[in-house]
């Protein structure tokens, strides 16, 4: 389907409010044409001193048009503002809930700013889709149709006239417009884009910039693209500027022309003399609803380019499929893995070769090996964020493609290196985990994450925002953080990809207390580094290029020399 067709479906449920306001606008602009007609009749009219009563009607007209014309302008700009902040609502809804899906695997082609870029200011550009390149189309018709059939019962030429230089303006001129600005509105939306996308990575990477003193190279970058961005809109200025300009000298010669052509008539005796400035003025007035036409082109296209680049990523098909039906209920926690072979794409180089093992329910499993190896891959494909392409892994007898991966993350807490807490209370972060949480359950799980005390130490106990990132608490507070949090979730099974990783080695023993404490019960795959704690793992995997290279407990793969041998040598020097 064609982008503009997609865009009408999306905006398609306001049609009536749109109507409305189209219906609104027409009648303010043949308010103003009333206003000014009925004004120069009652000035020419009172001209010639005739009895008060004989003015009446026309008095009466202006007070009319003065009064409706300001009313139903109100209306008009309440019901036309009104649809398209229901279809801008509607319209991020919408982009929202295509993005879900695509997280986190088809959204890293983008770069994050892009999307804020995409999601604010691209949806923020549809506004003007039915405001500017809809409606005034619609009403400069109305108004062309109304004024030449009232034009046209006085004369038929004069009528003739207003139809040659309401045309010429309404449509020689827009597309004139057009010539000139062809490719500028979609450069507009790109550069924007691209300006933002930079704006958002010099903010988060603030402390990088300032480190390596790169914040001349920096500014550099945004400033040639915000002189590109200035540039485009000078350009649309200008042309703004020559349509304004043609539009009004074309208003004029209307006005002009009209009475040319009146006045011999006036003098002939076929059109009494007061009603020249009558048609002279209303006529000019009508041009009201040509003068937004010479840039519904420029709008049009910034809309359509605006469109294309919001539906480029929700056509985007997610990394995995859903089957239909509901999922399964897993009968048992037990994690089966066997023949798997997995890559990122299939340029790619295979990721995962050939993985076999059987992480029984409540059991405890430790996957090791260098970086690179594979390991963070293994809990991408147990969330379901990507589906491997050979071999199985099942959950509780049930291969996890069989799981909408909504339902199997129910199933799964995961605690990693980087967790992410968002500007918002401390509370507020842990009821992430499980929104239903009452009084007690917080603190419960706060306590069993040995974070209650320091949470209460706080100005506002729970109730203390942790900035974004959490950047007001510590790497090992963070953490503790996410493990109350995977505590108060539940799930029978616990993924913990290097979740102590980064803390300084007292940190690391105290976070990895709460970790022994959260694992009670659960099966649980721990993935790490660091080989500190694995005495406790019912079986160690040692991971290399994809593939499995030793398996086994602690002692026994320590005393086999290989692999795991040269590592933890490495990390626990004599
Ligand atoms: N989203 C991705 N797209 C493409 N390739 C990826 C992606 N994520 C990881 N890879 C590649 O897959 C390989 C395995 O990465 P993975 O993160 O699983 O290794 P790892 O063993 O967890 O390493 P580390 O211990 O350093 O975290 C690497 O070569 C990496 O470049």
């Amino acid at each position: 389907m064609k982008t503009w067709a997609r865009l009408m479906v999306l905006i398609a449920p306001y049609w009536k409010s749109m109507l409305l306001a189209t219906a609104l606008s027409f009648l303010t602009v043949a308010s103003g044409i009333g206003l000014m007609a009925t004004s120069a009749y009652l000035i020419a009219g009172a001209a010639l001193h005739p009895p008060v009563l004989e003015l009446m009607e026309a008095i009466v007209g202006v007070r009319f048009f003065g009064i409706s014309r300001a009313v139903f302008r109100y209306l008009e700009r309440y019901f036309a503002h009104d649809a398209t902040f229901r279809v801008l609502s509607r319209l991020r809804v919408w982009f929202y809930t295509a993005l879900e899906p695509l997280a986190p695997a088809r959204l890293m082609e983008y770069r994050s700013g892009e999307l804020v870029s995409r999601i604010v200011a691209d949806v923020g550009t549809l506004e003007q889709f039915y405001l500017r390149v809809l409606a005034p189309p619609l009403v400069a018709l109305l108004v062309l149709l109304a004024v030449f059939a009232f034009l046209a019962w006085f004369e038929l030429r004069l009528a003739l006239t207003l139809l040659f230089f309401f045309l010429t303006a309404a449509v020689a001129v827009p597309l004139g417009v057009r010539a000139l600005s062809r490719g500028t509105g979609r450069r507009m939306v790109e550069t924007r884009s691209a300006l933002n996308a930079q704006m958002v990575d010099t903010i988060q990477g603030m402390t990088e910039i300032a480190a390596f003193n790169r914040a001349g190279r920096q500014q550099e970058q945004v400033k040639a693209l915000s002189g590109k961005f200035m540039d485009l809109q000078g350009r649309v200025a200008g042309i703004r500027g020559l349509s304004a300009a043609l539009t009004g000298l074309l208003m004029n010669l209307t006005m002009w022309s009209i009475l040319l052509l009146a006045i011999p008539l006036v003098q002939q005796g076929k059109l009494d003399g007061v009603y020249l400035a009558m048609l002279a003025l209303g006529a000019l007035s009508s041009f009201e609803a040509v003068l937004p036409l010479p840039m519904v082109f420029q709008h049009l296209e910034e809309s359509l380019a605006a469109a294309r680049r919001l539906f480029a990523v929700t056509d985007a098909a997610p990394a995995v499929q859903e089957l239909p039906g509901p999922s399964p209920e897993p009968r048992s926690y037990d994690l089966r893995v066997s023949g798997l072979r997995f890559r990122y794409a299939p340029d790619e180089p295979r990721v995962l070769d050939g993985v076999n093992f059987v992480l029984p329910g409540g059991g405890r499993l430790a996957i090791v090996g260098p970086s690179g190896a594979g390991k963070s891959t293994l809990v991408n494909l147990f969330l379901r964020f990507w589906d491997y392409q050979e071999g199985s892994i099942s959950l509780g007898g049930h291969e996890l493609k069989a799981f909408s991966p909504d339902d199997l993350r129910r199933y799964i807490s995961v605690v990693t290196q980087h967790t992410y807490l968002f500007n918002a209370t401390v509370r507020e972060n842990l009821l992430l985990a499980q929104p239903g949480a009452g009084e007690k359950e917080l603190p419960r799980a706060a306590r069993e994450a040995q974070i209650h005390e320091f949470i209460q130490s706080l100005p506002r106990g729970y109730d203390t925002y942790v900035g974004e990132k959490g950047y007001k608490l510590s790497g090992g507070q963070c953490q503790r953080l996410a493990i109350a949090r995977a505590l108060l979730k539940n799930a029978p099974v616990l993924l913990l990809d290097e979740a102590t990783a980064g803390l300084d080695p007292v940190t690391e023993l105290e976070v990895m207390e709460s970790i022994h404490r959260l694992m009670e019960g659960r099966t649980t795959l721990v993935i790490t580094h660091r080989l500190t704690g694995l005495e406790r793992m019912d079986e160690i995997l040692v991971f290399e290029r994809g593939r499995i290279v030793e398996r086994g407990r602690h002692r026994d793969l320590l005393k086999r020399g290989g692999l795991y041998r040269s590592m933890w040598e490495l990390q626990n020097p004599v």
